[in-house]
């Protein structure tokens, strides 16, 4: 493939380019900042930069580029969108992975070179504990006077091996080594969370320079979206394999957005990285994303977070009647989620847009309102889906399931085969499993060979898909015969996440759970692929969930002070997870509040009624 020279580069897929971000792909002497606000393109300005670099030989084949960021979704996006700009040769030197998950394939590679007592046994168990579970190992071990969530921090933020620390408070050495002997009891089963993980990366690294010289020579150049919700122990992670070394380094990402300070996010990533790694910064001013009435609203919450904030240049154009905007109030629950239920179905039917377009979004405990606002839409023909549910016997969130690798190349191959057209599953599927073979993409005769498996293989589906309806059994059979095409030694080899059994098989289980959900009562292959897709179903999801994604309309449910307890104006998470809530919406942004949710919060309606977002009641069922 013929090299371009940096001036005969041009943007793919797109018409144009801010010129802030055209500076900025072509800016490689430099570390870079690129701040930008809501919807200003970062993803798609990391995927345009990732194809300079591939397409000009400034990355030049073996090395590759690390595309690190915060969700596993933010991360597909990435990558499908790199896949979407760039040829295949060259996407598949693009790594694009989540900060845990880039750490912990360097624990599963390397972890048993981590130093003792701190080496994790090969079958760890990752662990999420809750709140309570910190407070009650303090009062098992007699420091009832400490707080839970400073031992959380603690754990994220104190480095390997604990006798070397020079804390201030020498109580909580002893505390943190008995935190990580009690992770460790069981020594064939170490327990681990991903700070955890983190910080064995962090021990494991500084015990070998050779493991870090070897990322150096793999990873000339870095990419970290959403870098505002960078935590410490990723921060030093980060500076102990790139500072001062010849990577460049691009962090994109937006200071209102910060919404993960709780979880132990730096409060000032940005400008910590732009002296460290002495970056230059650039500003993106667009907004692709949201129509002009809608970035109005945007802006006067924009300018709450920051002052200096200067209005995106909305580039989206609009196309709903109506209001864009309003505060729905309801006397009660019941109402409400009848109400919200009817005016969806209502849009639906108008054509406005499809449920699958209207997300649903709630502060906390998207569990609870399933409850209640599932039946109301049941009733008037619609499904809900809880996407941060597990299907039944899974041990993976919805969400998660849809974008493992084990998903994308299955619903590729049952896609193609249910459907008569679906040439972007061929392109995903001759992509992923040229991959998995290592079969070399610009060799005709092997990639023609490729087509034709891939043909043959499509053709034996299709007659199964024709044989056999829908069910448990035939789901179960059909995921065996696609792996055991796909090869699960190839699969698992290419993907470092599924080098374990534990990680493998959570993501195997979980995928032939909800394909089997998906067909419960259904007859025909290709609603069972809807469903498992969750189109004609209105997502439902917490605002943390929702980062990165966007949708044509926003309902968010609880615009009171129960659901906001915390809430306090200007610069606080509250209100940047409220930015982040608004900021999904490409057309339309309702919130409702009712008596039985809690008082109004009176802040929220004064703000956006200054740009004339009223209170209204909300539409009747
Ligand atoms: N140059 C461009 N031309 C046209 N559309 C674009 C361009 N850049 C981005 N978009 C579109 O604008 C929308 C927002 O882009 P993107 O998701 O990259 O924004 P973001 O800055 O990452 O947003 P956020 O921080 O809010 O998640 C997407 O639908 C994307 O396809």
């Amino acid at each position: 493939m013929a090299i371009l020279r940096p001036d005969q580069w041009m943007p793919k897929g797109v018409a144009s380019l801010e010129p802030a971000a055209l500076r900025a792909i072509s800016e490689n002497d430099h570390n870079l900042c690129v701040v930008a606000s809501a919807g200003a393109g970062k993803t798609e300005f990391l995927a345009q930069k990732a194809d300079y670099l591939l397409s000009t030989g400034l990355c030049r084949a073996p090395q590759r580029i690390l595309a690190i960021s915060f969700k596993s979704d933010a991360a597909k996006n990435l990558k499908d969108r790199v896949r979407a700009r760039c040829d295949p040769a060259l996407s598949s030197r693009f790594d694009s992975l989540t900060f845990d998950a880039f750490s912990k394939g360097l624990i599963d590679r390397f972890g048993p070179l981590v130093p003792p007592p701190y080496t994790p046994s090969p079958n760890y168990e990752i662990v999420f504990p809750a709140f309570r579970d910190w407070d009650d190992f303090l009062a098992r071990h007699g420091y009832r006077h400490l707080s839970g969530k400073t031992l959380e921090k603690a754990v994220a933020r104190c480095r390997l091996p604990i006798a070397d620390l020079n804390l201030k408070k020498p109580e909580w050495k002893d505390v943190l080594e008995r935190f990580w002997r009690e992770y460790y009891r069981d020594e064939t089963a170490t327990q681990l969370t991903f700070p955890m993980i983190n910080r064995l990366t962090n021990y494991v690294l500084s015990s070998d320079p050779r493991l870090i010289a070897g990322l150096r020579a793999t990873y000339p150049f870095v990419f970290l979206d959403e870098f505002q919700d960078t935590t410490y122990g990723q921060y030093d992670l980060l500076k102990q394999l790139f500072l001062d070394s010849e990577a460049r380094v691009t962090a994109v990402g937006d200071n209102k957005q910060r919404i993960m300070v709780w979880a132990g996010a730096m409060p000032d990533a940005f400008t910590t990285f732009a002296s460290d790694f002495h970056a230059k910064q650039e500003t993106l001013l667009s907004n692709w994303r949201s129509h002009p009435e809608l970035v109005e609203i945007q802006h006067v919450i924009a300018l709450t977070l920051e002052q200096s904030s200067a209005k995106p240049d909305a580039k989206r154009i609009k196309d709903v009647d109506g209001d864009v905007c309003a505060i729905w109030d309801y006397a009660d629950r019941a109402s409400e989620c009848e109400g919200v239920a009817q005016w969806i179905a209502d849009a639906v039917s108008a054509g406005e847009m499809a449920p699958e377009d209207c997300a649903i979004l709630i502060r906390f405990r998207p569990d609870k309102l399933e409850t209640e606002l599932g039946p109301a839409l049941a009733s008037v023909g619609l499904r809900l889906r809880n996407v941060a549910r597990m299907p039944k016997g899974a041990k993976i969130a919805i969400q998660d399931i849809l974008t493992e690798d084990l998903t994308v190349c299955l619903m590729a191959m049952i896609r193609v085969s249910a459907f008569p057209k679906a040439p972007d599953d061929w392109h995903v599927l001759v992509d992923r499993i040229s991959t998995m073979w290592g079969i070399d993409p610009n060799d005709e005769d092997e990639q023609d060979a490729l087509q034709d498996d891939l043909g043959a293989k499509v053709a034996e589906v299709r007659s199964y898909l024709a044989g056999n309806s829908p069910s448990g059994a035939s789901c179960a059979e059909l995921t065996q015969s696609i792996l055991d095409f796909i090869g699960e030694t190839e699969l698992r080899a290419t993907v470092p996440s599924y080098h374990r059994d534990k990680d493998y098989l959570r993501a195997r289980d979980g995928f032939l759970l909800l394909l089997q959900e998906s067909a419960e009562d259904r007859d025909d292959w290709a609603e069972v692929v809807n469903s498992f897709d969750g189109i004609d179903q209105v997502p439902l999801m917490s605002i943390h969930k929702s980062k990165g994604l966007e949708f044509h309309t926003v309902i968010f449910f609880g615009l009171d002070e129960r659901s906001w307890w915390n809430f306090e104006p200007n610069d606080s998470e509250e209100m940047r997870a409220f930015f982040v809530a608004f900021t999904r919406a490409m057309q339309r942004v309702f919130f409702t509040s009712c008596s039985g949710r809690g008082t109004k919060l009176t802040y929220i309606d004064d703000l956006i009624g200054r740009v004339g977002v009223e209170r209204i009641p909300g539409p009747p069922s």
